[in-house]
């Protein structure tokens, strides 16, 4: 009932449209009952030896309803699947606006080939169903009352006959469309598993490989292709009965409407012209029903798939609509007493951090591995909502802004760079595509790869990313900062943006990142020490609580966590400074 009314609501700004099908159907619906009627008419014509002349007439009519049937179901067809494409656009438009809306925390939990299979796969088989069967259907079921109604003022008898043999019917029928139909979503689920598994295997085939695993992976496979297998046999099967028992009442309908006929021709109650007229009626009246069979399973298929489709619909967001935005900040950034734990763990990863960034300030943040330092910024970019304690960026909580306005004014470089299948211009253009080319151009000097890119045969116009020119650790890193640069952030956060750099190359994009720092609030993370030693502050994050705090040399100066790693990381540049 629900998926009903949720599709209607879908169907609803097309009503006008709909409404011309409606009347297009209706008009068609009424050049399909006179012909049956005529022909009727001519057997009696013909057997009474009557006015030969009527009978071209009546020829030329069959011929010319017809004609207009046709017209008429042409255009009702035409119109509902453009109305059918355009719902269908909606919903998936809908989908894929709510998952971006979505929290964090649902994409770590949801596998990726679900998502996609959603909102492709079952995309699909929905407008299977809109293309094909839901216009014809409506022709037929138009059809199907006009052809009742003719024969109730034909001979009405044969009107209650057929529509007991119809109720007959329509009690298995429903029975295993039931079946069929939870058979169906059974179904597209096992096709979600695979078409995940697949994507993973394909995603992971370095680690595959590396770890020779692909037996594994491949009998993996052939289990889930084996019980899907027979799962849809056991579907098709059933589904195939429906259909032959719409075939046996189609053609078991006419016999028993001519025991009746035949009976009523002998008491001279009606004329052989009128249940002629009847038996024409018997084909039109059936085919709803007969269509609905032959279409069960992409009936089936397409309600599953609709279910799927709305689940999404009902995910929860992010954040409540129209929080107020956050404009030209300045920078300042409160955390107070952050308690935080992934959903579905039962640990704080986070343990009453508080932290105090004062605009234009830069911050590095250094401990042990796992200590919840990338969760802390996840936290900052309002990704994850803490347990406990607030954010506030110039005094306004996080949670009461709305957090794209404040991520539109923060730069991120992390050790991972996304790069788009598409041209160094528009990978760099990304961040700000009303950029100036000598915003561009500057952006990618500061950067330092001016050089690299005039090197490119393609220049800005090369292909890089997934099908293109493969990019090196350092040069994706640096396509990021150009990135950010481009941005103009007020805010900036590196993590571990320099890691994956050797020696030589690091060296040249932190010299490009201290560039960008003065006048900005920066947050370094950082396992090289180095990278931070001239920070305004460096906090040491251990086990989700803050050990230690202030500027480089004070933390050496207390002896503690920071100056054991400081020792383990520098001991031998020390020693051959102090030597
Ligand atoms: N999506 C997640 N779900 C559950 N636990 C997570 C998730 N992401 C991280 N964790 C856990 O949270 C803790 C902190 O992780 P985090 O990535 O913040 O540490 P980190 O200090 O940045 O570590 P590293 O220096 O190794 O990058 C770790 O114990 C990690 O296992």
């Amino acid at each position: 009932m629900k998926l009903f009314k949720e599709t209607i609501n879908h169907f609803k700004p097309y009503w006008k449209g709909l409404l011309f099908a409606l009347i297009c159907s209706g008009i068609a619906g009424v050049f399909t009952i006179i012909p049956p009627v005529l022909t009727g008419k001519i057997v009696d014509l013909i057997l009474d030896k009557g006015n030969i002349n009527r009978l071209s007439l009546y020829i030329i009519g069959i011929m010319v309803c017809f004609l207009f049937k046709v017209i008429f179901e042409s255009i009702q067809e035409f119109t509902q699947v453009k109305i059918g494409l355009d719902v269908i656009s909606d919903m998936q438009l809908r989908a894929f606006k709510k998952l971006h809306k979505t929290p964090m925390s649902f994409f770590t939990t949801t596998p990726r080939g679900d998502m996609l299979y959603r909102l492709t796969h079952d995309v699909e088989s929905i407008q299977n169903l809109n293309n094909t069967v839901i216009p014809r259907f409506l022709q037929q079921i138009i059809g199907a009352i006009a052809a009742f109604v003719a024969v109730i003022s034909l001979y009405w008898p044969a009107a209650v006959l057929m529509l007991i043999v119809f109720i007959i019917y329509l009690i298995p029928s429903f029975m295993i469309s039931k079946k069929v139909r939870k058979m169906g979503a059974i179904q597209r689920e096992m096709s979600a598993d695979m078409y995940h598994h697949l994507q993973e295997s394909i995603e992971s085939v370095r680690l595959v490989r590396t770890f020779q695993t692909q037996h594994h992976e491949m009998r993996k496979q052939e289990t889930k292709l084996a019980n899907w297998k027979s799962f849809s046999i056991r579907a098709a099967l059933i589904g195939k009965f429906n259909w032959r028992l719409g075939n046996v009442f189609n053609n078991g309908a006419p016999g028993v409407l001519m025991l009746l006929g035949g009976f009523a021709i002998w008491r001279g109650d009606i004329s052989i012209g009128t249940i002629i007229a009847c038996l024409g009626f018997i084909p039109t009246m059936f085919l709803p029903i007969r269509s609905l069979a032959e279409n069960a399973l992409t009936i089936q298929q397409a309600i599953p798939a609709l279910q799927r489709i709305y689940e999404y619909f009902e995910l929860p967001s992010e954040q409540e609509e129209n929080l107020p935005l956050i404009e030209n900040i300045r920078g300042d950034i409160e955390i107070s007493n952050l308690y935080f734990r992934y959903p579905d763990t039962n640990e704080d990863v986070l343990k009453g951090v508080s932290l105090n960034i004062k605009a234009g300030q830069h911050i590095g943040i250094v401990g042990t591995s796992g200590g919840g330092k990338s969760t802390l910024i996840q936290l900052l970019l309002g990704l994850y909502p803490p347990r406990e304690g607030f954010i506030t960026i110039d005094g306004q909580n996080l949670k009461e802004i709305e957090c794209n306005s404040f991520r539109r004014q923060v730069g991120v470089v992390s050790q991972e760079t996304f790069l788009l299948n598409s041209t160094l211009r528009k990978n760099l253009l990304y961040a700000n595509p009303n950029a100036s080319e000598k915003e561009l151009v500057d952006a990618v000097e500061a950067a330092g790869l001016l050089e690299w890119v005039h090197s490119l045969p393609g220049k800005f116009e090369t292909i890089v990313g997934e099908r293109g020119l493969k990019l090196s650790g350092g040069q994706r890193q640096r396509v990021a900062l150009a990135r950010t640069i481009l941005r103009h952030p007020p805010i900036m956060i590196f993590d571990e943006a320099t890691s994956s750099l050797d020696g030589e190359t690091e060296e040249k994009v932190q010299s490009s990142l201290e560039a960008l720092i003065p006048g900005r609030t920066t947050i370094t993370i950082a396992h090289r020490l180095v990278t931070v030693k001239d920070a305004d502050k460096i906090v040491l994050l251990d086990q989700g609580v803050i050990a230690e705090e202030g500027t480089h040399e004070e933390l050496l100066s207390l002896k503690g966590q920071y100056y054991q790693l400081y020792m383990a990381q520098y001991s031998e540049l020390e020693k051959e400074r102090v030597g």
